[in-house]
C-alpha cells in the first residue's frame, strides 16, 4: 500500500471514534484497515477515496472515508482535521470543497474512474458542475452534499453489500414518475474483496439526487406548532395558530401515495398466518433483548407482549411490500409543492436484510404516530420537566396533540388509499410498541435525555386497550 495512504488509515480508528455516523463501539479498542483505496486525484488536495474496515468491540463493519492530503494545514478546514502524516495534513475530504468538485466531476466523466469505482448519471440528468458544496447540518447517519440549490449527494458511510435500499427506492419511484421523492440522478458503485474470503463484494457507496429547494422537515413543523401550543397551556391545539393537522393530513396522503407506487413497481406479497406468528416471536425476541439492555422496561413487558401475541392467533394473510423502512417525521420535507420523503433506507441498527426486506404498511403509518409522540413530548424534557408546575397540564395538551394529528394523518392516508390504516388496530398497535420498544435502546445508547419519550409510550402502551 501507499506508504502515505498507510499513514492516514493509521489516523482513521480516534477520528472515527467521535463521528456521529460511526455505529461501532465508541469505547476500547478500535482498528481501521483499508479493504479498497482509489487515488482520485494526485496533486493537492491529493484526494484518496477508501472504504475501511473497522474492527471495534462490538464487531467489524465498512466504512466510507474519502481523505483530502494538503502539503500545509488549511485553517478552513481545522473541525475536520484528522491528523499529520509525512505527506501533510489528512482531512475528512467531504468537508474540503476542492476535494468535493473533484468527486463530483467523476459523474460528468460517465466512464470508471478506477478498478471498482464507477459513477452512474441518469438519462437526462444534469450533473451540477461548478457548484460549491456545502454538508448538509446535523446528526446524520451519512454525509450529505448540497451542490448549490442543484442536485444533493448522499455519501454513505456505513457501507454493506448489496444495493442500498435508499437508490433502489429512489430509482424505483423516479422512473415511475413520482413526484413525491427527489429524483434520482445518479449514483456510485464500488466493487471490492473481502479482506476474510477473497470473494467478490459490491454495495451502493453513495447517490445524487434533485435538491428540493424551499424545504423544511417535518420535525422543524411540527415542533413549532407544539411551541405555540405549549405557549397557549389553556388552548387547545385546534385553537392555537400554529395548528398541524392539515399539514398531518397531507402527510398521510402523500404517505399512501408512495405506498401505492411502490405496491405497483416493486414485487409485493403477502404475510401468512405462519409469516405473522413469527413476526409476534421477533417482537417478543426484540422486547427480551431490550429488557436486557434498558430494565426500566421490565414492568411494562407483559402489557407490550399482549399486542405482540395477538398476532400469532391470525387466521388471515397480511400483504406485504417495500416501505420507507424508517419513517419519522425528519424524513419528510415540506415543499411549496407539497410533502416529499427522503431517507429510504431502513433503520440504522437494522440488519441489511431486514431493511430490504418487505412489510406492510401500517409499519410506516406506525412509526409516523411515534414520530407524532415524539414531537409532541420532546420540549417537555427541556422545558417542563416532572418539577415544572405545569407539567400535567402540558402532558395532557401534548396527548392532545399527539391524539389529533394522528388522527388526521390516518384519515389523510385512507382518503388517498383503498385502506385506512385504523382497519388493523391490532397489527398497528403491535408495530408502534415494537417501534416504541426499539426507540428504548436507541435512546438510552445515543441520547439517554430523550429515554422518557418512548418510556412514556411503552407505558400508555402497555395499559390493556
Ligand atoms: N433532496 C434533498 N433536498 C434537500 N434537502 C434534503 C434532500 N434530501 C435530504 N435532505 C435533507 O438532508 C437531511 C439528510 O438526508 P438523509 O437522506 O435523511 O440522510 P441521513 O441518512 O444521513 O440522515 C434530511 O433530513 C433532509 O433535511
Ligand atoms: O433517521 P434514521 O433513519 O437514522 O433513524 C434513527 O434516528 C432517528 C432520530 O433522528 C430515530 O427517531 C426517533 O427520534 C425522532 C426525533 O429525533 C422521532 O421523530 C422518531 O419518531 C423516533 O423514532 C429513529 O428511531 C432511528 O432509527
Amino acid at each position: 500500500m501507499d506508504a502515505g495512504l498507510a499513514e492516514a488509515v493509521a489516523l482513521l480508528p480516534e477520528w472515527l471514534r467521535h463521528q456521529h455516523w460511526f455505529t461501532g463501539s465508541r469505547t476500547g479498542p478500535i482498528e481501521a484497515r483499508a479493504v479498497f483505496a482509489t487515488l482520485l486525484h494526485e496533486s493537492e488536495p491529493r484526494l484518496w477515496h477508501v472504504l475501511a474496515e473497522v474492527r471495534h468491540a462490538e464487531g467489524v463493519q465498512i466504512y466510507q472515508v474519502p481523505i483530502s492530503v494538503h502539503p500545509h494545514r488549511a485553517d478552513r478546514l481545522d473541525h475536520v482535521h484528522l491528523g499529520r502524516t509525512s505527506e501533510g495534513h489528512v482531512y475528512d475530504a467531504l468537508h474540503d470543497k476542492d476535494a468535493t468538485a473533484i468527486l463530483l466531476s467523476h459523474f460528468a466523466d460517465g466512464a470508471p474512474v478506477a478498478d471498482g469505482l464507477t459513477f452512474h448519471v441518469q438519462k437526462g440528468a444534469t450533473v451540477p458542475l461548478g457548484q460549491p458544496s456545502l454538508v448538509m447540518p446535523g446528526e446524520h447517519h451519512n454525509t450529505s452534499l448540497a451542490y448549490g440549490d442543484a442536485s444533493m449527494l448522499k455519501v454513505f458511510r456505513r457501507i454493506e453489500p448489496g444495493r442500498n435500499p435508499d437508490v433502489e427506492i429512489h430509482e424505483a419511484l423516479t422512473d415511475a414518475g413520482c413526484d413525491l421523492v427527489a429524483p434520482l440522478e445518479g449514483w456510485v458503485d464500488g466493487t471490492w474483496q473481502d479482506p476474510q474470503d477473497g470473494s467478490e463484494r459490491t454495495a451502493n457507496l453513495a447517490m445524487l439526487r434533485g435538491y428540493l429547494t424551499t424545504a423544511s422537515d417535518g420535525w422543524a413543523l411540527a415542533t413549532a406548532s407544539v411551541r405555540d401550543l405549549y405557549a397557549e397551556g389553556d388552548l387547545h391545539a385546534d385553537e392555537v395558530g400554529g395548528d398541524f393537522a392539515a399539514e398531518s393530513y397531507r402527510l398521510g396522503m402523500s404517505t399512501a401515495r408512495v405506498h401505492e407506487t411502490l405496491a405497483e413497481v416493486l414485487p409485493t406479497g403477502t404475510m401468512s398466518p405462519a409469516d405473522l406468528a413469527a413476526l409476534s416471536a421477533a417482537m417478543n425476541r426484540r422486547l427480551d433483548a431490550a429488557v436486557v439492555i434498558v430494565p426500566e422496561l421490565e414492568p411494562f413487558a407483559a402489557g407490550l407482549r399482549a399486542h405482540f401475541d395477538v398476532l400469532r392467533d391470525r387466521t388471515e394473510a397480511v400483504p406485504v411490500q417495500r416501505i420507507h423502512g424508517s419513517y419519522h417525521l425528519g424524513q419528510v420535507l415540506r415543499t411549496v409543492v407539497g410533502w416529499k420523503l427522503v431517507d429510504f433506507e431502513g433503520e440504522v441498527l437494522a440488519s441489511a436484510e431486514e431493511r430490504r426486506a418487505p412489510h406492510s404498511p401500517l409499519r410506516d403509518v406506525a412509526q409516523m404516530l411515534r414520530s407524532f409522540d415524539y414531537a409532541a413530548r420532546h420540549l417537555l424534557i427541556t422545558d417542563h420537566p416532572p418539577e415544572d408546575p405545569a407539567h400535567d397540564q402540558i402532558v395532557y395538551r401534548a396527548q392532545e396533540w399527539t391524539q389529533r394529528n394522528s388522527e388526521a394523518f390516518c384519515n389523510g392516508y385512507a382518503s388517498a388509499s383503498a385502506t385506512d390504516p385504523r382497519g388493523d388496530l391490532d397489527l398497528l398497535t403491535a408495530y408502534e410498541a415494537d417501534k416504541a420498544v426499539y426507540e428504548v435502546v436507541y435512546e438510552a445508547r445515543r441520547r439517554p435525555s430523550w429515554l422518557p419519550i418512548p418510556l412514556a409510550a411503552v407505558e400508555r402502551l402497555a395499559q390493556p386497550r
